[in-house]
């Protein structure tokens, strides 16, 4: 049986990640995460990915009975390093990914969603990483995004003392983009990707590139890339059209190319 499926909805591809009861990030998950991925990356009809989870939460982290089984060296190596690879890549996605977060996203589940591009939360969602509670620590590069989100001070208080924090309060630190109530979290975001899904997607894959220079703190060389980007994009058909839409005062029709 499956614990990911997916559809397509205009332009948009929501994920829904269904592995009950907490849709906790067991390798089938992980596994079957990065197949999707693989067939996101080459469907040109999709221009936005949404990610969510089916139920009472968004994801609640690793899969804590998964761990029972496990050795200590496929715990300490594999997990970690598959979960970590799958995120880097949904960082590095060309595609734009926004996580709709529910209930809990907790641990890996955090981690996940910190990978994604844009996080919307529902109202009384927690958000935190309690691995220390378990006497273990972040696995999924959840020490290296958290404090790039919300700064260090505060990534040191929710990681040593493992309390989650609600999603008004990781508003308020920048973890989240929006807060909406629990039953329009799913419209929110088909909305926020059906906006993005829109734009030309030459211009978009553009633009995620450089924004991943800014995320490592790398202003120089992204500073070029975008310079070599811009250059992509300004030769792009789509702007010609969207340069050409402007002036005659109409929406542009992009081809994506
Ligand atoms: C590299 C990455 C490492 C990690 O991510 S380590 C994992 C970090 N995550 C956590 O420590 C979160 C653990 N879970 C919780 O704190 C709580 O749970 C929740 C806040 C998510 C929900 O609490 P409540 O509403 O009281 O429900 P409930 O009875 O605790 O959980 C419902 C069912 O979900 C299972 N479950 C919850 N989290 C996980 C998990 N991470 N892995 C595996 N199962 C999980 C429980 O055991 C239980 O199941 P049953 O109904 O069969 O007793």
């Amino acid at each position: 049986m499956t614990v990911i499926d997916w559809e397509l909805e205009n332009n948009t591809a929501v994920i829904t990640i269904n592995h009950p009861p907490a849709n906790a990030l067991s390798s089938q998950v992980i596994n079957e995460l990065s197949d999707i991925m693989d067939d996101l990356e080459n469907d040109a009809k999709v221009k936005a990915i949404i990610i969510h989870g089916k139920d009472r939460f968004f994801s609640a982290g690793a899969d804590i009975k998964e761990f029972t089984q496990m050795d200590r060296n496929e715990g300490s190596s594999n997990t970690a390093s598959a979960g970590q690879k799958l995120f880097n890549r949904l960082e590095n996605f060309k595609k734009p990914i926004i996580a709709a977060i529910h209930g809990a996203a907790l641990g890996g589940g955090l981690e996940l969603s910190m990978a994604c591009h844009i996080r919307l939360a529902a109202k009384g969602t927690k958000l935190g990483l309690p691995e220390v509670q378990l006497g273990l620590i972040p696995g999924f590069a959840g020490t290296q995004r958290l404090p790039r989100l919300v700064g260090v001070p505060k990534a040191t208080e929710m990681i040593l003392t493992s309390q989650p924090i609600q999603a008004e309060e990781a508003l308020q630190f920048g973890l989240v983009n929006q807060v909406v109530e629990p039953e329009e979290l799913l419209n929110a975001a088909k909305k926020l990707a059906a906006h993005i899904a829109n734009k030309s997607s030459v211009a978009v894959s553009l633009a995620l590139e450089c924004l991943s220079y800014a995320r490592e703190g790398k202003f120089v060389e992204g500073q070029s890339i975008e310079a070599r980007n811009f250059s992509k994009a300004f030769g792009s058909e789509d702007a010609k059209e969207g340069i050409r839409a402007f002036i005659e005062k109409r929406k542009p029709v992009f081809q994506d190319k």
